[in-house]
């Protein structure tokens, strides 16, 4: 059917689908239809046709609109534009901000029910929150961390949605105002392949080049290449100077002067290895963690000793009263009252008469100990958690932040090896800490599988907070949690994620 391809095809679109694409019916064939919404009926172009169930489309053209369509927050991916020319990660960036929460609202509750089995009011009630300010501000300005492409000519940009094409932008709408200006969207950019621009945690931003890792033809590194004269002009007249790893920390970009110079330029790709997983001292770093018997004081536990970082290199975020020290490319919430509202949420919604501080209480998937650090605000600085992350200087991070909790540990694993390794031989006290904690779970997109669900349904801890960024994961993990006993006894969902797709949620689950 690969000859179906670009053709146009006439579509009514009638439910959202996850994934930030909403459904149409072609000859009784699924099509996926990007940049459309329920209810409307647009002109189509098939972009894959080689799966045997489904095609995938993305609209050019609205013949009939819905009444939640508006024009595009962001019009670098508007349907006025040719698909292949429409920046991604504003997916949902044509829909009415309300309206997409709504969506939003729809997938969960249809995951939940397909995946999980779950039926209950609890599901079907639940409502995609905003956060505080979202509104007022249309959904834009939040986003304190972008990654963009650089391609063969220099121009930096994000990806074409679903592609590796880089497109040429003039803004960044969804972008908070300092990493907006920092992002170098007007220079050429040579030497590098990626460039990252974070927020600092305070007023300004700071833009990480990473360097290609290919070799070309005659076995020169591309970044060896670096500091190329600037570029031809190119459309949209944005053919600005151009910049290499080399050469750009000692200079900010046009944008960023204009803001008062507040962005600092790194190199990701130092030779320090910072930002090459082959170079950490992983075996160094795991198994910090008791393997069995009580847990330890911080003081006691057999520690890696983390390279001291680059200054320079670590920001600063703080929730509350809270500081948290972060890799400046380590995992932080991406938008900028996430931490504050996930943070708020699960002080709430954890069930205090299942709360023992004393208990073996977790934080898996625990990074610089953002939630971990929730609950001691709520419990206590004597409570006892241990914050569980595979990454070793996020748990150096968390062990740092979490300082001022008297039982808190923090320890560098993967969660499965972890919770393996902290049953092995447990004394029948540690087991009833176990029994007796509560835990958070806070996994990557892709949850915390079969194999992680398994191990705690073993544990039966008392409570597990589920804190979930994909719909369709949680309600499988959910499914099992299910099967093994637990029940949802409460759950709230966020919209983390203006005009994406993206939806976050928290559930708090107890046995029977
Ligand atoms: C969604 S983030 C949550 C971090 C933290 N709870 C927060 O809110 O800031 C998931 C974290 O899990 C870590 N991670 C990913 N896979 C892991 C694994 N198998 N075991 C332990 N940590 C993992 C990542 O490095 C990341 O820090």
């Amino acid at each position: 059917m690969s000859e179906l391809v670009g053709t146009n095809v006439e579509l009514e679109v009638t439910n959202v689908a996850h994934g930030g694409v909403a459904v149409a019916r072609l000859d009784g064939r699924v099509v996926f239809v990007a940049d459309s919404l329920p209810g409307e009926t647009v002109l189509a172009r098939i972009s894959s046709a080689d799966h045997k169930s489904f095609w995938r489309a993305e609209a050019i053209e609205v013949i009939e609109p819905s009444a939640h369509r508006r024009p595009h927050v962001w019009e670098s991916a508007s349907i006025d534009r040719d698909p292949d020319r429409r920046a991604g990660g504003a997916e949902f960036g044509h829909i009415e901000l309300g309206w997409q929460r709504e969506l939003k609202r729809q997938v969960l509750v249809d995951s939940l029910q397909r995946f999980a089995k779950l039926d209950t009011p609890l599901a079907a009630e639940v409502i995609v929150e905003a956060v505080e300010g979202d509104d007022a501000a249309n959904g834009l300005g939040w986003r304190t961390r972008v990654s963009l492409h650089v391609d063969d000519q220099g121009i930096v940009g994000p990806y074409a949605a679903r592609s590796h094409r880089v497109v040429a932008v003039p803004d960044l709408p969804l972008a908070t105002q300092p990493v907006e200006y920092a992002a170098p969207l007007d220079e050429r950019v040579f030497g590098a392949d990626r460039i990252d621009v974070i927020s600092d945690g305070k007023r300004g931003a700071r833009v990480v080049l990473h360097r290609p890792e290919a070799v070309d033809h005659a076995g020169e590194s591309a970044a060896g290449r670096g500091g190329r004269g600037p570029g031809k002009g190119r459309e949209g007249g944005r053919g600005g100077a151009a910049i290499s790893p080399g050469a750009a920390s000692s200079r900010g970009s046009g944008r960023s002067a204009k803001s008062g110079g507040n962005a600092a330029r790194s190199n990701g790709a130092d030779s320090d290895g910072y930002f090459s997983d082959d170079n950490a001292p992983r075996k160094a770093a795991s198994g910090g963690y008791p393997p069995n018997g009580p847990a330890q004081s911080r003081a006691s536990i057999p520690s890696y000793t983390p390279a001291p970082p680059k200054p320079g290199k670590q920001i600063v975020e703080r929730v509350g009263e809270r500081e948290f020290r972060l890799e400046e490319l380590g995992f932080w919430q991406v938008h900028h009252g996430a931490a504050r509202t996930l943070t708020a949420a699960l002080q709430q919604q954890l069930l205090p008469e299942l709360f023992d501080p004393a208990a073996a209480n977790l934080d898996l998937y625990g990074g610089v100990g953002l939630l971990a650090g929730a609950l001691a605000d709520r419990f206590g600085t004597k409570l006892r958690i241990e914050s569980v992350e595979s990454d070793w200087r996020a748990t150096a991070n968390a062990e740092f932040n979490l300082r001022d909790v008297t039982g808190a540990t923090a320890v560098t694993a993967r969660v499965d090896r972890y919770l393996a390794d902290r049953v092995r031989g447990v004394t029948a006290a540690e087991r009833a800490a176990l029994a007796r904690a509560s835990v958070i779970l806070d996994p990557p997109r892709a949850g915390a599988g079969k194999q992680v669900v398994g191990q705690l349904l073993d544990l039966a801890p008392a409570q597990i907070a589920y804190v979930a960024c994909d719909p369709v994961a949680f309600a499988r993990d959910l499914a099992l949690f299910r099967e093994g006993g637990y029940e949802l006894r409460n759950l709230r969902a966020f919209d983390l994620f203006p005009h994406t797709h993206h939806v976050e949620a928290l559930g708090v689950l107890t046995r029977g």
